[in-house]
C-alpha cells in the first residue's frame, strides 16, 4: 500500500480532487458534482437506502462510467440526477450540483430546461424511448423548438444536419423515417442525434449499446467517443460492460448493492483495484486468447433492495472477508492519489487485491 486513506467527507472532493494520479486529473470545478445521494420507496420501510450515499465528480470533457452488476442502483443514480425518478421513489437526501445549479432543489421548471437542453439523454432501449407515431425527424426537431424556440422548419433542417451528423445515410430523406423503419442500429444513433441536438454539455447514457448486436455496439461506442470529443462533452455511461469501461471511459465508479465501494480512473481500476468487489469483477471478464481458463464468478447475488447486510454489503460474497470488522458498516475511504474505497481491510493495508491487464 503506498498511498495513506483517509475516511471521505460528505463534502468532500473525491475522484478528480487534489493529488489525483495523473490519468485521472481533470482541472477545474467538475460539471457534476454528487454528493450523498440516496434514494427511498417511500411506503416501503424495508426498501430505505436502495442507493445510499453515493458521492462522485464528473469534469468537463471527461467520461466516467458507473459499473456494477444488475440491481446495484446504476440507473436510478444516473435517473436521479435529473429527478427522472420513478414516481414511487423519492429523492431523501444529497446534492446534484450540475454546473453550479443544485439540481435536487431546482424546481420543475429549470429541471426541464436542463433535460434534453443541456444534459442530453441517450437510454437503453431506442425503440421504447421514440415515439412511434412521430417521424424521427420530428422527434429532434422537437428539442429545438422547445428549447431554441426555431420555428419548425429550421429545426427539420438541423435534425437533418444531426442525422447526417450521427452517420445515418440519405439523412435528409430519412428525417421523414419513422423509428420501426430503422435498424436498431440507426435508432440509436436517432437517440443520440436528439441527445446532442441542443448542444449538450453533458450526455448520460443508460446502457446505450447492450440491445446492439457486438459489431453495432462497436460503430455506437465509437459514435460516442468521436462526439465527445468534438463537441467537448462530458459523457456518464452507466453500463455492466468492463470492454466498454475500458475502452471509453476516463474514471469509474463502482456501485455494489445500492453503495459506492470503489472510485478511480480507469487505470487505478484495472492494475490496482481497492475493492473485493471490484477485483472479483475483474477476474470474471472472459480472457480473449486463454480459452481453457475456467470462469470466475462471483458465488451468490446482489441482496435485493431492503434486505442489505448492516456490515459491508459485499461481505456474504467476499473472498476476503475477515469477520467482525467487515461485519460493521463500511465508510467510504480516500488515498492520498484519490481512488477511494469502501472496504476497512483495504484501507487499514491489511488487503492488497490483483489487478489485470487491460487487452
Ligand atoms: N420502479 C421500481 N420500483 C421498485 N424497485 C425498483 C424500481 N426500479 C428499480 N428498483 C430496485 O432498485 C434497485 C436498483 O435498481 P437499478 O435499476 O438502479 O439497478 P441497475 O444497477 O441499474 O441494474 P440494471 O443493470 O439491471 O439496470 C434494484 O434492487 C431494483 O430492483
Amino acid at each position: 500500500m503506498t498511498a495513506t486513506a483517509k475516511t471521505v467527507d460528505k463534502g468532500s472532493e473525491g475522484s478528480g480532487g487534489d493529488g489525483h494520479n495523473e490519468n485521472s486529473v481533470a482541472p477545474g470545478d467538475p460539471l457534476l458534482s454528487v454528493r450523498g445521494l440516496t434514494i427511498d420507496l417511500p411506503g416501503d420501510p424495508g426498501q430505505r437506502g436502495l442507493v445510499e450515499d453515493v458521492s462522485f465528480d464528473l469534469h468537463r470533457k471527461r467520461s466516467l462510467a458507473l459499473i456494477g452488476e444488475s440491481g446495484c442502483g446504476k440507473s436510478l443514480t444516473a435517473m436521479a440526477i435529473l429527478r427522472l425518478l420513478p414516481p414511487a421513489m423519492s429523492l431523501r437526501a444529497g446534492s446534484v450540483v450540475f454546473d453550479g445549479v443544485d439540481l435536487a432543489r431546482a424546481s420543475e421548471r429549470r429541471l426541464r430546461r436542463l433535460r434534453g437542453g443541456p444534459v442530453g439523454i441517450v437510454f437503453q432501449e431506442p425503440m421504447s424511448s421514440l415515439n412511434p407515431t412521430a417521424t424521427v425527424g420530428d422527434q429532434i426537431a422537437e428539442a429545438r423548438q422547445i428549447h431554441f424556440g426555431e420555428r419548425r422548419a429550421t429545426a427539420l433542417a438541423k435534425a437533418a444536419e444531426l442525422l447526417d451528423r450521427v452517420g445515418i445515410p440519405n439523412a435528409k430523406q430519412r428525417v421523414k423515417a419513422y423509428p420501426h423503419e430503422l435498424s436498431g442500429g440507426m435508432q440509436q444513433r436517432v437517440m443520440i442525434a436528439a441527445g446532442i441536438a441542443c448542444n449538450p454539455k453533458l450526455i448520460i447514457a443508460d446502457e446505450p449499446t447492450t440491445a446492439l448486436d457486438v459489431t453495432i455496439q462497436a460503430e455506437i461506442l465509437e459514435l460516442l467517443r468521436d462526439l465527445q470529443r468534438d463537441l467537448d462533452l462530458a459523457v456518464m455511461l452507466v453500463t455492466h460492460d468492463l470492454g466498454v469501461v475500458a475502452d471509453f471511459c476516463d474514471d469509474v465508479v463502482v456501485m455494489y448493492a445500492g453503495h459506492v465501494v470503489e472510485r478511480t480512473s480507469i487505470d487505478g481500476l484495472f492494475y490496482q483495484p481497492r475493492h473485493p468487489y471490484s477485483s472479483a469483477l475483474l477476474a470474471a471478464v472472459p480472457q480473449v486468447g486463454n480459452p481453457r481458463t475456467r470462469l470466475n464468478v462471483i458465488p451468490g447475488r446482489v441482496p435485493p433492495a431492503g434486505r442489505f447486510p448492516a456490515g459491508c454489503r459485499f461481505q456474504p460474497r467476499c473472498a476476503h472477508d475477515a469477520g467482525g470488522p467487515c461485519a460493521q458498516p463500511q465508510k467510504e475511504t480516500e488515498f492520498a492519489d484519490g481512488h477511494t474505497t469502501r472496504c476497512c481491510r483495504v484501507a487499514d493495508g491489511s488487503l492488497t487485491l490483483e489487478g489485470v491487464a487491460r487487452a
